[in-house]
Parts: structure tokens; sequence; C-alpha cells
């Protein structure tokens, strides 16, 4: 059953628990879903924010921008950024059941079959290996025509798809006829490194493809709860699911030899809107945090597993001393307008000005609401997006960290946002810097201190730089001048020489929203990580972690999928452990 707040859960006290997942998101979501397909096993799960279900902002994919601060997010900000000239950004995380999938800009990508080869070679566990998470792959994805049933033939590879796993996906149902013709037609002039791929989410992402989204069939988004906790699954009894509920603190098992490990199977939680009524509830098996890269170290820190030094100064009481938790932040720096002017108006059809029209996006979501068509029914302005590799000349200064050759160091994702004709947003794929999540104060209730360190690593800023130029090479093709197209745009175009391109990407680059790898997954005796390749929290009996914190290194991909996929494997685990 599903529930507004801590009270209304009959006898929550006095229920044996088998597993308490802290944080209905992506990955609890999905632990949810299937540890309680064994009726068996009780299973509680402790989300922060509201309901998805009524969320139209969540569920119409059009609405997708309206989403940053409000109910839904928590309303996070990262500290001021060397990198980013001293700046601060707002920090999206999703805050509804479902996570961040309930509000994310639903990009459907796996990654490079190299990114998974990474974690299993760098854990020692080849059960993360690309064809070893074939079958999980499988059962995640629900490949299912667009909205508007055009014909997709020729946008993907239907060998690399499945039509049977959880989470509806399609080829973006509302396209950009004129732009898409431009793209593909500059695709086959310049082949190489902007060669057509027809289906990026193979395990080999180079080139420039068809987007794929989470969006099914009927024009709505697909989330981890519409997908894995509709309401058939919501009402077993043998599940419940507590919204609006905060966990604070995982609380060790009192023993009496200090020199044991510890057993942690209790969680600390209260209603979000009344810290006073503080409660402990303790799960017969494990508690598992599935709270995203900022909350589940957030938690672990809040309850003494952390670096000893930060623990000791913020008068912590030290449960474990590891200095990893929280540490490896790695995130995709982004740039959101990298766009191209016209020698003459074009005409971009009726919707061109719907980010800025207030009119037109009304009319848009009446059509959206009275038969699922019209540009809501898509995340609107990328119809096609691509990876592409620094020049290898440039790489021999650094030491490449990407996967592989395969893996792709930088994101295009191409299209036509209204206002401008043709526009490119800008993501570093593999990016060297690494960040931290680190406690504010004793207090769990504060939110955490979350600094993204993006371009503190010199290699990051050249991926980034040459992303502009490979976009500048990619629309110096025919097929954009005979179009009328001509150079940058503001703020880009007084910026020809390296250091000038640098400085407006530190003035301007946001967040891709890809935080991972805080409480990193590594080798049993590593000297480094937090969780073993199981997720077990290492030092600790009865404690997991499952969500996108555990990657040891970020994928050349938006990180829902590769999340989606953990929670999957992570399930089985559970279900051997415990079968
Ligand atoms: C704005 C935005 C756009 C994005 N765009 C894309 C995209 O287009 N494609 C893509 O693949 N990825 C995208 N991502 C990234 C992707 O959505 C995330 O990587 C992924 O969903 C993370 O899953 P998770 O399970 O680790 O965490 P989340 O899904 O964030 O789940 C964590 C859950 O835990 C809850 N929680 C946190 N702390 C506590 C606590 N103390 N107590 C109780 N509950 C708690 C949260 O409310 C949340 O529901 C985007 C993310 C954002 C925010």
């Amino acid at each position: 059953a599903i529930w507004n707040s801590l009270n209304d859960v009959p006898n929550i006290n006095r229920r044996n628990w088998d597993f308490i997942i802290a944080g209905g998101g992506t990955a609890g979501s999905v632990l949810a879903s299937r540890l309680s397909e064994n009726p068996k096993f009780n299973v509680l799960v402790l989300e922060a924010g509201p309901t998805n279900e009524d969320a139209l902002m969540s569920i119409v994919p059009g609405l997708q921008g309206k989403l940053a601060r409000t109910q839904y997010d928590w309303n996070y900000t990262t500290v001021q950024m060397p990198g980013y000239n001293n700046r601060s950004i707002n920090y999206q995380r999703g805050h509804i059941l479902g996570g961040s999938s309930s509000v994310n800009g639903m990009v459907f990508t796996r990654g490079a079959a190299s990114d998974y080869d990474r974690w299993a070679r760098v854990t020692g566990d080849p059960g993360w290996s690309w064809d070893s998470l074939q079958p999980y792959i499988k059962r995640q994805e629900r490949f299912q025509p667009p909205v508007d049933d055009h014909n997709t033939t020729g946008q993907f590879d239907p060998s690399v798809h499945s039509l049977t796993g959880m989470v509806p996906i399609s080829i973006s149902g509302f396209q950009h006829p004129t732009v898409d013709s431009i793209t593909l037609q500059a695709t086959k002039e310049l082949g190489g490194e902007f060669k057509f791929n027809l289906d990026m989410n193979s395990g080999s992402p180079l080139g420039i493809g068809w987007l794929q989204t989470t969006i099914g069939h009927d024009g709505t988004r697909s989330s981890a709860a519409t997908s894995y906790l509709p309401p058939r699954i919501q009402s077993r009894k043998n599940l419940d699911i507590v919204l609006n509920t905060i966990v604070t603190r995982v609380l060790p098992e009192k023993s009496g030899d200090p020199s044991s490990r510890n057993t942690i199977r209790t969680v600390e939680l209260c209603p979000r809107d009344d810290p006073s009524a503080m409660t402990v509830l303790t799960a017969s098996k494990e508690v598992i945090l599935s709270a995203g890269s900022i909350g589940s170290p957030h938690i672990l820190l809040s309850s003494g597993i952390g670096d000893v030094n930060d623990l000791n100064a913020l008068e912590i009481p030290v449960i474990l001393n590891n200095p990893s938790v929280g540490r490896n932040m790695t995130d995709h720096p982004s740039l959101n307008n990298v766009s191209f002017g016209l020698r003459e108006p074009i005409d971009l059809g009726p919707w061109a000005n719907l980010d800025a029209d207030p009119d037109l996006q009304a009319q848009a979501l009446e059509l959206w609401q009275k038969n699922k068509t019209g540009p809501f029914t898509a995340l609107v302005k990328y119809d096609h997006f691509g990876w592409i590799r620094v020049p290898d000349i440039l790489l021999e200064e650094f030491e490449d960290p990407s996967s592989g050759p395969e893996a792709g160091h930088t994101e295009l994702l191409i299209g036509s946002p209204s206002g401008k004709f043709y526009d490119i947003r800008l993501r570093v794929s593999t990016p060297a810097s690494r960040g931290s999540i680190s406690l504010r104060s004793s207090n769990p209730l504060d939110a955490p201190i979350i600094d993204p360190n993006f371009l503190s690593h010199p290699f990051d800023i050249v991926a980034m730089r040459e992303g502009i130029r490979a976009a500048q090479r990619f629309v110096a093709s025919p097929a954009f001048s005979e179009n009328g197209v001509t150079g940058l745009l503001p703020p880009w175009n007084g910026a020809v020489s390296d250091s000038e391109i640098e400085e407006v990407i530190r003035d301007i680059a946001v967040t891709a929203w890809h935080p991972i790898g805080t409480a990193a997954m590594s080798p049993e005796n590593a000297d480094w990580g937090v969780v073993d390749p199981d997720l077990r929290v290492k030092g600790v009996d009865g404690l997991r972690i499952i969500d996108a914190s555990i990657m040891p290194h970020i994928p050349c991909a938006h990180t829902q999928t590769p999340v989606y996929l953990i929670a999957e494997r992570a399930s089985d685990l559970i279900k051997e452990a415990w079968g």
C-alpha cells in the first residue's frame, strides 16, 4: 500500500520488515518492485517527497522544464566553484516518488559497453560487465512505437532493444523535420566522427543518431514509479511505501564487544514536516540506502560513517572511519546554449516560439490533454544526439579518462529550440574532475555541502573547448551553409582563441544533473571505495547502498539507465542472498 504519512501506517512499529529502503527514487522503486515479488519478503520504502500520481509537470513530457525549484525538487545549490569562475549553480534532484526519474530530461542512453566492462574490471566482479548485464537490459526496457506512430524504420536498431521489460521507451514522437533533415544530411557529408549511428544504445555510441526517450507510446513520462510501482504493484500486501518521510540516520546495533563488526539494520526517520516526531525502525534482513548520490552519502556521514577527521570536527560519534564516503563525486559539466545564427529567417512552423510564448504553451498542453498530440508529447527540442572523441593528439597530454576507444568524451544534443534555428547542448561525458558531498552541520536535516568541483581538471576544459570546435566543424558542412546557417551566436561569437572560448565556458557552464560515485563500489580489500561489488557497505553487516552513488566511474551516458540496471542486478543479488 502507499501512505502519505508515517502516522497513517497501521502497526508500523510492530510489523516485521525484512527490508527497509531509504529513498523511493529510481533505484528504490526498482528494488521495492522486485523484492516484493517474493511474497515472503515484507518491504518498506521511506520516501522524502510526495506522490508522483497527480504531478502534471512530471507526467507531461513538455512540462519537464517547470519542475526545478518546486515541491518536487530538493532545491539544492552548489558551493561556489573556482572552475566555474566562482559561480554556484542550482542542483536539481527529484523529491517525489520515482526520484530523479520523475523529473529528469527523459533521455534514454545506456553508455558504452566498455563503461560497464570498466566497472567489472575495477571491482573485480565480472557480473558488472556489459555482457553480464544483458538480461537486466531486457528486463528494464519496453521499446514501443512513438506516440505519433511515425515510421521509425532507419531510426533505431530493433536487435538491441527489448519489448518485454518494465520501462516504456520510444523515439521522440514530435519531430522537427527541417532541422532533422539538415542534421542527417550533414552526417552523410561529413562522415567520420559525425557518421550516422543507427543506434547509440548498442554499446557503441560514437557518431550521431536519433534520440530515444523514457516516454511511452501513450505520450507520458515513464518514471521508475510509473513503470515499477503502478497501482497493481503498490497494492501488494507485502509492500508499504510511506511518502513525505525523511530518513535521517542509520543506527548500529549495540554490541558488548567494541572490536566486533558493526551491524546496521535500523533507520532513524521522521515526517518531513515534523522533526520532533523522530522514531526508529529495524529491518530483520537489510537496510538499503537508495537516497541517490547526494542523499546516500549524506545519511552515512550524518550517521558517523565517513572521514574520522571531518566527523570529529562536527562532534559526530564515529561508527566507521572511511574517507571515501562523499568523495569521488563525478558529474557531467554542461553547456546549454551553443547556438548558431541564420543569414535569413527560416519558417520553423507554428511552434517555433513555444518556449517563450505562454499562449502557445497553453495550446500545447490542451492538445496533450485532448488526444496526446503536439509538442508536449516529447522533450521538444532535441531529436538527435551524438558522442565524439577528443582528437588523439590532445589526449597525449592526459591519461585518457574514457573507458575505451568506443566511448565518447563529449556529447552533443542537437536540435532547434524556439527563437533560434540551430542549437547544440554540449556535455563532457568523461570528466576527470572530482567533487564531494560533505556535512554542513551535525543536524541531519541540514542540506549537505555540494561541491561538484566542475572543470577543476585541465582535461575537462579541453574536452569542452574541443566540443565547441566540433560543433563548429559540424555546422561548417554544406548542408548547413546551403540553408543559411552562419556562425555562433552570443556569447560565443566574440570567442575565437582557445582561452577566449574557455573563459565563456567557465562563465556559463552548468550541470547535466548526473552526479555519481559518492559511495563507490570497489574490490573487497581495496583501500578506496564504500561498498563491495555486491553493494554491501564495507565494514558493516546489514546495510547496502543501491543507487547512482555506487558507480566507480561515470559512463558516457545520461545516468538513469545505468541506475536502473544497477538496481535490477542488485535485486537479484539480494534475492540470491536471502533466497
Ligand atoms: C533535472 C534532471 C535531469 C536529468 N536528465 C536525465 C536524462 O535526461 N536522462 C537520464 O538518463 N538521466 C537524467 N538525469 C539523471 C538521472 O535521473 C539520475 O541519475 C537517476 O535518476 C538517479 O537515480 P538514483 O536512484 O540514484 O537517485 P534518485 O532517483 O534521485 O532517488 C533518490 C530518492 O531518494 C529520496 N531521498 C533522498 N534523501 C532521502 C532521505 N534522507 N530520506 C528519504 N528519502 C530520501 C529522494 O527524494 C529521491 O526520491 C537527470 C537528473 C535530473 C535531476
